[in-house]
């Protein structure tokens, strides 16, 4: 059950006819709810040492640094190309929408960093699974990956594979 159903608006044909968007903008402007998001992303990984919440751009952004405060974790971004100035290691992968790139620091974890990754929403799963693939490759653990919502019907989850947990808050 999602409390705050009501602050996820379906926006039809965004960006490309045929896709249903979920804006959460009315959800973050709400202090309250975006609260409550936070903790609950925190209840996700409770018990679990974390060293580094690990997020991709852009939307994953919003949690994943306030999350990472939350638990009195570090942050590490996952970018759109181009825009990490130091060595990178990146991927290029298929969403629901389009195509992009990820990329990741080389030298983004310390040996042995446990890493939660975040992002608003899994749809298809391609990110997700590529941000993965980049924490991998640099030598983060991977403790958990969690998302605020899970579009169950575009069966991302099914991509995920074994090994580190994927958490959802909500799934439509
Ligand atoms: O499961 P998938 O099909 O891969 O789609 C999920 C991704 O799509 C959106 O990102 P987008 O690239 O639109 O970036 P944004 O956060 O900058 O809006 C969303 O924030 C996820 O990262
Ligand atoms: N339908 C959707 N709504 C919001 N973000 C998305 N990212 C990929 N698909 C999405």
């Amino acid at each position: 059950m999602n409390p705050h159903a009501a602050l996820i608006r379906d926006i039809p044909d965004f960006p490309k006819p045929g896709v249903v968007f979920k804006d959460i903008t009315p959800l973050l402007r709400d202090a309250a709810a975006l609260r409550d998001v936070i903790g609950a992303l925190a209840g996700t990984v409770r018990g679990e040492r974390v060293d580094v919440i690990a997020a991709i751009e852009s939307r994953g952004f919003i949690f994943g640094a306030a999350l990472a405060t939350a638990l009195g974790a570090g942050f590490v971004p996952i970018r759109k190309p181009g825009k990490l100035p130091a060595r990178t290691v990146g991927v290029d992968y298929a969403l629901e929408y389009g195509t992009d790139r990820l990329e990741i620091h080389a030298d983004a974890f310390a040996p042995g960093a446990r890493v939660v990754l975040i992002d608003d929403v899994l749809a298809t799963g391609g990110t997700l699974l590529a941000a993965k693939d980049l924490i991998k490759a640099v030598g983060g653990e991977l403790v958990a990956a969690t998302v605020v919502i899970e579009l169950a019907f575009l069966d991302g989850r099914r991509r995920w594979g074994d090994g580190a947990p994927l958490h959802a808050l909500w799934r439509y």
